[in-house]
């Protein structure tokens, strides 16, 4: 379980993509939002699109794993695909905020990890947010209002990447996998594989 948190614009969208498109093993969670869908979103791929009432129905019915209130919209993780992927040892990537984050870290405690991306500076931000042209002016401030209160939560996350360079960021991100897999993989068996060496020598 891959948690990706960032202030709005920082880049944890682009870096998400980039990780699903070269890492086969990863599954993004798919999360319902009550936010107006952006031209560039599709319904059902980069969240699921729902009224209010809808989503206030699939919270009461407890269908949302994790859900918070983000930029005066709700966001929540669909309960059933998260825990399946749970079941299987599927790799999963999530794309929520700091509520969501502590949240999924009491539900699935060790097996998280979390990464908070920070952009270079609050100035860049803006820059990003203009940039990608999906949002309204005020659409815009309002995030750049909450970056503040999202970032002072940093110290929550395992790791934290500045997303400067791209490139950079997106290495190093690659490389916190690498190394999480690792540990994830090769823990469970080390037991017996010294226990094994050790008795060897004991004879030898
Ligand atoms: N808690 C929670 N936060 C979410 C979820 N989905 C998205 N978010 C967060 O909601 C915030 C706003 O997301 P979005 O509207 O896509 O804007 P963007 O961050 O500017 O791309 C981001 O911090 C997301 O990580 C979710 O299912 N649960
Ligand atoms: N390192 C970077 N340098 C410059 N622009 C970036 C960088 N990373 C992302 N961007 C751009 O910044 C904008 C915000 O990135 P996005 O991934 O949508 O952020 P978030 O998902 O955190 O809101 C996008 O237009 C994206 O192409």
């Amino acid at each position: 379980m891959l948690v990706l948190s960032s202030p709005s614009g920082a880049g944890k969208s682009t870096i998400a993509r980039n990780l699903l498109e070269t890492d086969p093993a990863f599954r993004l969670s798919v999360s319902v939002t009550t936010r107006k869908r952006r031209s560039s979103e599709i319904d059902g791929q980069h969240y699921h699109f729902r009224s209010v009432p809808d989503f206030e129905v699939m919270r009461d019915r407890d269908e949302l794993l994790e859900w918070a209130e983000v930029h005066g919209n709700f966001y929540g993780t669909p309960r059933a695909p998260a825990e399946k992927a749970i079941g299987d040892g599927q790799d999963m990537l999530f794309d929520i905020d700091w509520q969501g984050a502590q949240q999924m870290k009491e539900k699935v405690g060790v097996d998280m990890v979390s990464i908070f991306i920070l952009p270079p500076s609050i100035d860049e931000l803006r820059e990003r947010l203009k940039r990608r042209a999906e949002d309204s002016d005020e659409v815009i401030e309002t995030r750049l209002r909450n970056a503040r209160a999202e970032i002072a939560h940093w110290r929550e996350y395992d790791y934290i990447v500045v997303n400067d360079d791209l490139n950079d960021a997106f290495h190093e991100v690659q490389a916190i996998v690498t190394a999480e897999r690792l540990r994830r993989d090769r823990r469970p068996g080390l037991f017996d594989f010294v226990s094994e060496m050790l008795n060897e020598s004991a004879v030898v």
